[in-house]
């Protein structure tokens, strides 16, 4: 069989998994619910974005994401690199465009872990992703996972809460919407709205 541009045996439309966008507010429980996903089912694969944000303790380059600088930034988004990219709170986040398109070709589950802005963008240059918005329990049980992790100062949890609540609003754009109560579960229904279950 030939192969593409990239390098991949070209997978056919029809059996070519969709991309799969999860979104919610800061300290829903997104990561937490990839993580335990990924430890089971290692062959989703997560896109890693770049960010302008600084590592917290633990975080890895390469790992939770590519950190880079403001200048590093502007290039990536001057020469098309990103097929995303957002402002949230401060900081600037972007999904490398040739990776996730790699592996979307390869015919592998793909997920991207972004904002809401984000979630749009790829809704208009991809609109057959799929999108789930992952909210909390209840605005005080969110607040306390946000506070509780202990990774952002109070104006910076101040800055997410408010961010939290244009999100929370606008959960009807998304096409499913799970409730993190239990990681469990919803690493489950997100593996089934994959069909990697
Ligand atoms: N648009 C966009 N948002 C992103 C990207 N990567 C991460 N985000 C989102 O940026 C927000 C802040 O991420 P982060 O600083 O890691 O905080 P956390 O998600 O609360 O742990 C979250 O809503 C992420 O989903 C990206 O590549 N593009
Ligand atoms: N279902 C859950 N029940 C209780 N705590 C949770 C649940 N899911 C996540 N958490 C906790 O909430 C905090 C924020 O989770 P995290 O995965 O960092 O959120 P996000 O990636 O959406 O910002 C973490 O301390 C995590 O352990």
């Amino acid at each position: 069989m030939a192969a593409t541009s990239r390098g991949t045996t070209p997978v056919p439309p029809d059996v070519r998994p969709r991309l799969t966008v999860l979104s919610g507010p800061s300290g829903v429980g997104k990561s937490t619910v990839v993580a335990h996903m990924r430890k089971e089912h290692p062959e989703v694969w997560l896109s890693v974005s770049a960010t302008t944000r600084k590592p917290r303790p633990g975080e890895k380059h390469g790992v939770q994401y590519f950190f880079v600088s403001d200048d590093e930034m502007d290039k990536l988004i001057a020469n098309g690199e990103l097929l995303e990219w957002a402002e949230f709170a401060g900081n600037r986040y972007g999904t490398p465009r040739r990776a996730v398109l790699d592996r979307l070709d390869a015919g592998e589950p793909v997920l991207l872990e972004i904002d809401l802005q984000g979630a749009r963008l790829v809704r208009e240059s991809m609109p057959e992703a799929q999108l789930v918005f992952l909210a909390p329990p209840s605005w005080d049980e969110l607040v306390r996972r946000l506070t509780g992790r202990g990774t952002e100062a109070p104006e910076v949890i101040e800055r997410r809460l408010a961010a939290a609540k244009v999100e929370l609003a606008a959960e009807a754009e998304f096409d499913t919407m799970l409730v993190n109560t239990s990681v469990e579960d919803v690493a489950r229904e997100l593996l089934a709205l994959m069909k990697v279950l």
